[in-house]
């Protein structure tokens, strides 16, 4: 296959097109290699599958749909008997009036029929109409419940989180698959019929049928094709003039939009790589009509040769006037459902790629699911123990934790420090059970985390971190997120709001807790950076509150918003949340914020290179006191001043 065609402002954005792909590559093998044959042999399988699910949706309106086009095929069969019966009433000798006579009880049958006919269809259409929705609502929950129950290992693996992306065209193509697979039904039984009643009328017809449709369905097959292989090369493209659609629009990039004039900037790419995609849709459709003119040419020479068939046949009297009219008819219509029917095939081919990327989505995930029915950790345990712990990042090539070892007992509060990406953010992760280490282990109160029950062992754990999630819902809920099983009216997280210090942030907000925090929403409030640090602070006291047995908190950089004051305000929040029952995990880059830890441990690339109490480690005058007399130095306030070099002034002839 070609490779994707860059544009100048593709090459100028983004150095290449980019790579990452949403799916349609992954079918590229099995997709070019369609031919009518494989996707007829794959079709029992499909449209089994799609059966399957419909019937879990909904079995009365499957049945319903069913019948309904069953009835509908042999109605066409038997509307091609009354035109027979009709024809040779009309064309027997006679006068007028008895030959019309004649037809009639043919003529009332016909009538009859079609009523039926009628009746059948709308039958069909609304029942089907009923299980689409409900088979795409089957899908999208299974994908849903499927996505949320991984492993944060496999959320976090690129190859993981691609298979996210591609099982998400699953649910719309099962959709579509009904109606593709009702149409295809349909036009299975009315072929048969067709192909029945014209065997009967003469042994030729049939195969001569096959003949007009067959360049239609060759034609339809190629210009699928092309049109697939064009997504696949442009879809890097497309998602990019996408990409650039939504940062023109959207509100994080609103402000260097205007600022920087990066509007106009990004307009003129956006216009340079629309025009390039439209030059690809323009020699699609050129081909296209030159594919279909083909294909039109040799089915009419197909028909002219029917025809002439029919005529030499008439003439040679094998054939009566009567039957060669039905056949006209018949084979008019066989050959539009013949052709629709080689469509819904390929369709329905088209479509099970993505079904199949659902399923294949649910199994690999079905490896990577947290582990439930583990055994219960008891309410009283004594520490959290970690021991020489390695964790690697699946993509990454050094780990992200080496042979660290750390201990947290019960009612202390224990702080983690290092330099930007030491590992600490890696460490909280493996201490709550978020990650399961390569080598190492980690014991909940005497416990392996493997042999628990890991869903329940996070219940144990409260978390605060500085990329908390700011929940698009109402202030009273961002609260109760903490522990969303649990009802509270807004009076019961009155305490953690006082907790948190954040009274005035409610105040200031018009409908107060009951205020949609997400400006996307009309009547949605937003609050400022540290104003939302107060409400995850409050989440976090609301969720430490709402667990009576032994549990962790974890806070990783919760003040990284916070004026000085609100900072040192939240040290001592934080700090009193340490209970008999509860251990505080802090990691921070405030020096000033770890001092009064129990117990104090460094990182430096992924090892634990020094541990102990404040004053053990300013008196070793290691990397923890250099850290820390660096820091107090900037703040004026060390019993150890160090001397800061002052920055460098700019030479006198450079401009300032
Ligand atoms: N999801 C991830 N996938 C791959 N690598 C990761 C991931 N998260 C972190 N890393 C890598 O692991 C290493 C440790 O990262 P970690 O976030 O644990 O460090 P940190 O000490 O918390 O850093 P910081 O102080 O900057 O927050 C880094 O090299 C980082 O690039």
């Amino acid at each position: 296959m070609e490779e994707p065609k860059v544009s100048a402002a593709e090459e100028e954005l983004f150095g290449g097109p980019l790579r990452y792909d949403m799916g349609w590559n992954e079918h590229e093998r099995a997709r070019l290699e369609t031919s009518l044959l494989t996707a007829l042999r794959a079709m029992p399988r499909v449209a089994w599958s799609t059966l399957r699910r419909a019937w879990r949706a909904d079995r009365n309106a499957l049945l319903v749909v069913g019948v309904s086009e069953i009835g509908q095929g042999i109605v066409a069969a038997v509307q091609l008997l009354v035109l027979n019966a009709i024809m040779h009433a009309l064309l027997t000798p006679g006068t007028a009036t008895e030959r019309v006579r004649s037809a009639v009880p043919a003529m009332i049958v016909g009538a009859v029929v079609a009523g039926v006919n009628s009746v059948l269809a709308s039958l069909s259409t609304s029942r089907a109409g009923r299980l689409e929705p409900l088979v795409e609502r089957v899908v999208t929950v299974e994908y849903l419940e499927t996505a949320q129950a991984a492993e944060l290992e496999a959320i976090e693996d690129p190859a993981y989180r691609r298979l996210l992306d591609i099982a998400y065209y699953g649910a719309a193509s099962a959709r579509r698959m009904i109606s593709l697979c009702v149409a295809a039904l349909n036009g299975a039984i009315a072929l048969v019929s067709t192909a029945g009643i014209l065997s009967v009328l003469h042994w030729a017809l049939f195969p001569m049928l096959l003949l007009i449709v067959a360049p239609r369905g060759w034609g339809a097959m190629r210009v699928a094709q092309r049109r697939y292989i064009s997504v696949q090369t442009w879809v890097e493209h497309l998602r990019a003039s996408r990409l650039i659609a939504n940062l023109l629009t959207e509100r994080s990039a609103a402000q260097e939009v205007r600022l920087h004039a990066v509007g106009p900037f990004l307009l003129d790419r956006y216009r340079d790589m629309a025009e390039s995609a439209e030059a690809e849709q323009k020699q699609l459709a050129d081909r296209k009509a030159a594919t279909e003119l083909t294909a039109t040419a040799l089915s009419g020479l197909a028909t002219t040769a029917t025809y002439g068939v029919m005529l030499w046949l008439i003439t040679a009297g094998q054939m009566s006037l009567a039957v060669a009219t039905t056949a006209v008819y018949a084979i008019r219509s066989g050959s539009a459902g013949l052709g629709s029917l080689v469509m819904n095939i390929n369709s329905l081919h088209e479509e099970a790629l993505y079904v199949q990327d659902h399923v294949k989505f649910v199994e690999e995930s079905g490896r990577r699911t947290l582990p439930t029915g583990g055994r219960e950790l008891p309410d009283r345990i004594d520490a959290v123990v970690l021991d020489r712990v390695t964790y690697r990042y699946p993509d990454r090539e050094h780990p992200a934790l080496d042979a660290a070892s750390l201990t947290v007992p019960m009612g202390s509060v224990v702080a983690v420090v290092g330099e930007n990406g030491s590992g600490k953010s890696t460490l909280m992760k493996v201490i709550s059970g978020l990650l399961t280490p390569q080598s190492g282990s980690v014991h909940w109160g005497g416990v392996p985390v493997q042999d628990l029950d890991r869903p329940r062992l996070f219940e144990r754990v409260s978390q605060l971190t500085q990329d908390f999630q700011r929940w698009p819902f109402t202030a009273a809920l961002n609260i109760r997120i903490g522990r969303p099983g649990h009802a509270a009216t807004s009076e019961d997280l009155k305490p953690s709001v006082d907790y948190a210090a954040a009274q005035s942030v409610i105040e200031k907000l018009p409908g107060g807790m009951g205020t949609l925090l997400a400006r996307q929403f009309r009547g949605g409030g937003e609050l400022s950076g540290g104003e939302w640090q107060k409400v995850g602070l409050a989440r976090t006291h609301w969720r430490t509150k709402t667990c009576t047995a032994d549990s962790v908190l974890i806070v990783d950089e919760p003040t990284s918003a916070l004026d000085p004051e609100a900072e040192i305000e939240a040290f001592d929040r934080i700090r009193d949340l340490a209970a008999p029952h509860r251990a505080v995990v802090l990691v921070t880059h405030r020096m000033s914020g770890v001092r009064w830890a129990d117990l104090i441990y460094v990182l430096r690339r992924g090892r634990v290179v020094e541990q102990g109490t404040h004053a053990e480690l300013l008196a070793a005058n290691g990397r923890y006191a250099a850290m820390f007399r660096t820091q107090a130095a900037q703040y004026g306030h060390d019993d150890h001043p160090v001397t800061m070099p002052a920055p460098a002034r700019p030479p006198a002839s450079e401009p300032a």
